[in-house]
């Protein structure tokens, strides 16, 4: 475990129920996770982001690019370990191990970021973030239900994916996912830049106490690189940071992803994780107050694109109602702040969204459910 003097559920044991403390009663609480569950895994067509297959399988559809990402699949399989729905888990793991797996070329090891629904690839590389979410996933399960035969071999792939993507390259062939010398995830493995919203320090201290025992010292370096990056790539004042920057965590903006788009929402509430799990910082506190109060005076139905320092863009908001959600998974950084309640309330108010658009923010709604209730945990 790296030098962090901070105290949360990881070393208190105790997650709380953010939700309880602010006054929604446990019923209530129990009520809307099942229901949430329900409306993303269940069959109503206006809700749905999960549709199995056969027996034995099933995917997360992006239902507003009509393909199965890493991302979703990943996201499932969270959700699923999490709310102990293991044959959810299995049908997910199932599809993106067939499907999905790539066992050649410079990619070989990784998951291809995004495929057909019959399973047919739309690439021939991987999107970080997926692996990451596969693998913390992964060993999850392997906790929570133990390792059974290939490819329920939770441990054993989680184990072997990380390997890969700390190690692919080294023998001339591909490359790591993190810069092996500065340890930040990058956007793609063939890049030099990165995604704000792929770091997750919370869960590299995991990987550093579960991952192959020679490459724990580079998950610890990790954890430290990315809570270092994440204080450079949110603005100082607005709190937002960008779709895609440089190492120094500087917009680039050279493919158009510089601002504060779809994206970076996750950045907030991944900030919210890590202080629920590792507890919280004065940085956090002053991050997740800068984002709470720049939307503070902002309605959903206008929030839009924006630069970090704020302008905003014409374009609206793809996904107002996963802003929503993480913004309100923020509050976990920082429960007393000044929007923390109101960010919070805002989120408990707003239904799971319908319509082709679902996808994205569906899935950040439910994470934002979990971790607000309590329910997001080290397994
Ligand atoms: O160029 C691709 C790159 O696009 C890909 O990234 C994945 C897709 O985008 C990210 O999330 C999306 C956010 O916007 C919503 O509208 C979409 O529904 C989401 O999927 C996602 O985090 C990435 O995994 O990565 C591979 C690159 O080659």
């Amino acid at each position: 475990m790296n030098n962090l003097n901070r105290m949360g559920a990881y070393q208190t044991g105790h997650y709380r129920n953010l939700l309880l403390d602010y006054g929604y009663s446990e019923d209530l609480i129990a009520v809307k996770l099942e229901l949430t569950w329900e409306q993303l895994f269940g069959d109503n067509e206006a809700t749905r982001i999960y549709y199995p297959v056969g027996n034995e399988m099933g995917y997360i559809l992006d239902t507003g690019n009509l393909d199965v990402r890493t991302e979703g699949m990943s996201y499932g399989m969270m959700m699923a370990v999490q709310l102990d729905k293991k044959d959810v888990f299995d049908r997910l793991w199932r599809w993106a191990s067939l499907y999905m797996y790539m066992t050649s070329g410079e990619n070989k090891g990784y998951f291809a970021w995004s495929c057909n629904t019959d399973g047919t690839k739309r690439a021939n590389g991987p999107a970080p973030d997926g692996e990451e979410y596969f693998a913390l996933a992964l060993l999850f399960a392997s906790h929570r239900w133990g390792d059974q035969s290939s490819p329920l071999d939770y441990g054993v792939k989680a184990r072997a994916l990380l390997h890969d993507c700390v190690h692919n390259g080294e023998d001339g062939k591909g490359y790591p996912m993190w810069n092996r010398s500065n340890h930040l995830i990058k956007f793609v493995p063939n890049c030099e830049f990165t995604d704000p919203s792929y770091h997750l320090p919370h869960f590299y201290e995991l990987f550093a106490l579960w991952a192959n025992e020679a490459d724990r010292q580079f998950w610890n370096e990790a954890a430290v690189a990315s809570r270092q990056f994440l204080t450079q790539a949110c603005h100082p004042v607005t709190g937002l940071a960008p779709e895609y920057a440089y190492y120094d965590g500087s917009p680039n903006d050279e493919r158009g992803f510089g601002h504060f788009f779809s994206d970076s929402y996750r950045v907030a509430a991944n900030i919210g994780l890590d202080a629920e799990w590792f507890g919280t910082s004065g940085w956090m506190r002053k991050e997740v107050d800068c984002i709470q109060s720049f939307f503070a005076n902002k309605h959903p139905d206008d929030y839009r694109r924006y630069t970090i320092s704020g302008k905003p863009f014409e374009e609206k908001s793809l996904h107002p109602v996963g802003l929503v959600a993480t913004n309100a998974m923020a509050s976990l950084a920082y429960p007393e702040g000044t929007y923390a309640r109101a960010s919070v309330e805002l989120f408990w108010n707003t239904p799971v969204r319908e319509g082709n658009r679902r996808y994205y923010d569906n899935c950040l709604y439910l994470f934002a459910l979990l971790a607000l209730s309590g329910h997001f945990r080290i397994w």
